[in-house]
């Protein structure tokens, strides 16, 4: 893909997600690695449904921008995650519904806040890692992700809501799908008797996705 078409991407992407209502008003980031290390990340304060390509930021790994208008807050935890991660080619972050609703529950299990109970949220996603609450933008959320970097591709940010990686834009676009159909289903499913998956389940579909 050319540059381009790279910007043309993400800018259709983020409307999806913002019409969908994954993101509303300013909220929410995107990423992508493009040739020679550089970050195309989205503007901060910018609508995710109204962005402008010409205008998306590009950086280099030292967070100086080589061209368009001021990054996201986050863009530190975006090239935190680039840095640590060389398979790591793309990152949204969104305050998605169900997620975000997630992300403020108290005593979540902080190593994997969904239990699998469908196979397709093993295969995309496998678990999903709680990051402690942190001022929106600050450095600690960058530390703490960069220790992760290589142990998982989703990210809840306690009270916030989710990072969420992939090897290019769609897969992590994909991934954060499923990932917020899945924190639906789960509160869907609250007060309910779910049938988890068993471990020997788990590692099955685990073993299929190598
Ligand atoms: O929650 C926040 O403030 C940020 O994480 C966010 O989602 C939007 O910030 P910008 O990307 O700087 O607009
Ligand atoms: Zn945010």
């Amino acid at each position: 893909m050319t540059e381009l078409e790279q910007k043309q991407q993400l800018v259709e992407l983020a409307k999806s997600f913002y019409q969908r209502g994954y993101s509303v008003g300013g909220a929410g980031n995107l990423s992508v690695r493009l040739d020679d290390n550089r970050i195309l990340v989205t503007p901060t304060g910018s609508s995710l449904g109204r962005l402008d390509a010409d205008r998306l930021s590009v950086l280099d790994m030292q967070g100086n921008v080589l061209s368009g208008d001021k990054p996201s807050k986050e863009y530190v935890f975006h090239l935190a995650l680039y840095q640590q991660n060389p398979k790591c080619n793309a990152i949204v972050h969104l305050h998605s519904t169900y997620l975000t609703a997630l992300s403020c529950l108290d005593d979540l299990d902080q190593d994997n806040a969904i239990k699998a109970f469908t196979p397709y949220y093993v295969m995309r996603v496998g678990k999903l890692q709680v990051i402690p609450y942190y001022r929106p933008g600050s450095p600690e959320i960058a530390r703490e992700l960069s220790e992760r970097a290589l142990t998982g591709k989703a990210f809840l940010l306690a009270n916030h809501g989710i990072v969420v990686t992939g090897s290019d834009l769609l897969d992590a676009a994909d991934n954060a799908d499923e990932l917020e159909e899945t924190a639906k289903l789960q509160f869907i499913l609250q007060g309910q008797k779910i049938r988890y998956l068993t471990d020997d389940e788990v590692k099955d579909l685990e073993n299929r996705g190598k």
